[in-house]
């Protein structure tokens, strides 16, 4: 398999442009494919394939067996979660549980929730605007997401719109623990390390990311205790909730229902439900405000409609919908890379054999700013999604990956994005001291982040 000599011999390759180069390596990886054509190795073990219709073959639906890979697996600080078991079985059968709750109808009954939370998110938009304060968009979209995935968990949320002073830090917390994504991967022993020392001594040399995730870890902890102890039979949102149907579920076995268990299901949840439906949003929102003509066509299809329309009715809406759509190829979801092993199948890439139990890869930037699918790529051109070929394009968005191991929360991640920005929409904006490499991807700490320095996206409601 082509690629560098390096990279196929040793990890040090890739600790150099990803660690030493923060978030680099996916750019090399574009770089390398230029090279060596559409299948590199990137790694001793491992395969990178850019080709926009090889993509079913590694992600393929669930009749055929897929692992996750070790090295990637230490991204997430979640052993015990559905999105890090290894094996195929124990994934499928950690999502059958989880599924019914993320399924469109569920997102649709579940909607006058999602609802309050936009009113009370109009609600922040009208005071800013009233008091000529700037608001920092990318805070004020993270609290929005993380209230609405804390109701869907447990049933109530922290109010984290009513201040946003806190999302900031929360966000920022977040963010630095990202940025010791890659360092973990290569060296989990240091984390491992300061892990085994004692807290009063570990706080002092832990990196900030870490304390904040043990902080976050306490907190879902918490949330979880409360579900198992509450043992009233009616509970407030017992129904709607997922760890209280989690806990009450007869076909799970009582090993995939303790505590820490749903407590690492929780923290997925909880994480995944939030950076990256506040990032879609805040994208989608950045080119609006750069775009004016393209908030304009948005705000005349939405005049057209009676009010208040609902996530199914906006759909239907073209440049509210391609709006979406390029905020999420943008924004670029997960971005490291996804590898997957077919554990007892022998894959054929072109005239490569792929031998069974090779993690083989692909990354969303290589996907969506593939030229021969999105030409002009890092234009914000929501008319691309529009007729027959904007409908053909929709396959070759990767924000959600693809197959049995896709993203579990789209339908609720859709239906937020498309509310909030009806509503933010009806909002005059303006910049403020934003411009696009405070969006544009830059670095891939496993979430694409833009330029380090960024203070967000801000902006004046005039
Ligand atoms: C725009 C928003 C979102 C994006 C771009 C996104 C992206 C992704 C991607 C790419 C994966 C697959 C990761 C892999 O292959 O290893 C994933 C998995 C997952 N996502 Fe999302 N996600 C979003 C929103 C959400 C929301 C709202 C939730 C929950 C409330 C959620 C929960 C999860 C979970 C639990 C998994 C693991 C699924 C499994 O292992 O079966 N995500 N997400």
């Amino acid at each position: 398999i082509p690629g560098p000599k390096l990279a196929g011999l040793t990890s040090l390759y890739e600790i150099y442009h990803d660690i030493i180069q923060p978030g680099q390596y996916v750019w090399k990886i574009k770089e390398m494919h230029r090279k060596y054509g559409p299948i590199v190795r990137v790694a001793p073990g491992e395969l990178h394939i850019q080709d926009v219709e090889y993509v079913d073959e590694i992600y393929p639906g669930a009749s055929r067996n897929r692992e996750k890979y070790a090295f990637q697996l230490r991204t997430l600080p979640v052993p015990l979660s559905m999105g890090a078991s290894r094996t195929h079985e124990l994934h499928r059968k950690r999502r059958e549980a989880l599924n019914p709750f993320f399924s469109r109808r569920s997102v649709v009954d579940y909607e006058s929730t999602i609802r309050s939370k936009i009113d009370q998110l109009a609600l922040v938009f009208e005071h800013h605007k009233n008091s000529g304060q700037v608001i920092n968009l990318s805070n004020i979209y993270y609290a929005l997401a993380n209230d609405i995935v804390m109701r869907y968990s447990f049933g109530h949320d922290d109010n984290l719109l009513d201040d946003e002073q806190k999302a900031g830090t929360l966000r920022k917390n977040i963010s630095e623990l990202l940025l010791g994504v890659k360092v973990n991967q290569h060296f989990p022993w240091i984390v491992a390390t300061l892990d085994s020392l004692p807290f009063f001594i570990a706080k002092n040399i832990m990196p900030p990311g870490v304390l904040d995730m043990k902080a976050f870890a306490g907190k879902i902890q918490k949330e979880i205790s409360k579900v198992l102890d509450d043992r009233g039979e009616n509970s407030p949102n017992k129904k709607r909730s997922i760890f209280y149907e989690l806990r009450d579920n007869p076909s799970l076995p009582k090993s995939e229902k303790s505590e820490k268990r749903l407590e690492d299901d929780a923290t997925l949840l909880v994480m995944a439900g939030t950076e990256s439906v506040a990032v879609a949003i805040a994208t989608s929102h950045f080119y609006l405000m750069q775009k004016p003509e393209y908030m304009d066509k948005v705000r005349g299809e939405i005049h057209d409609i009676p009010p208040n329309a609902s996530w199914t009715k906006l759909e239907n809406l073209s440049y509210l919908s391609g709006v979406v759509l390029e905020g999420l190829r943008l924004s670029f979801g997960v971005s490291g890379r996804l590898a997957r092993i077919a554990p007892d199948e022998i894959l054929h890439y072109k005239q490569h054999t792929i031998p069974q139990g090779t993690p083989v890869s692909s990354t969303t930037v290589c996907i969506h700013t593939d030229e021969s699918v999105f030409p002009d790529p890092w234009a914000f051109q929501p008319e691309r999604w529009f007729g027959r070929p904007g409908t053909e394009r929709r396959k070759y968005l990767m924000s959600f990956n693809k197959g049995a191991r896709n993203c579990i929360g789209m339908n609720l991640a859709y239906a937020e994005i498309y509310l909030a920005l009806a509503a933010t929409t009806q909002f005059d904006w303006e910049l403020y001291e934003t411009d696009e490499s405070d969006v544009r991807f830059k670095h891939d700490f496993h979430a694409a982040f833009p330029k380090l320095d960024t203070k967000g996206i801000r902006a004046r409601l005039l």
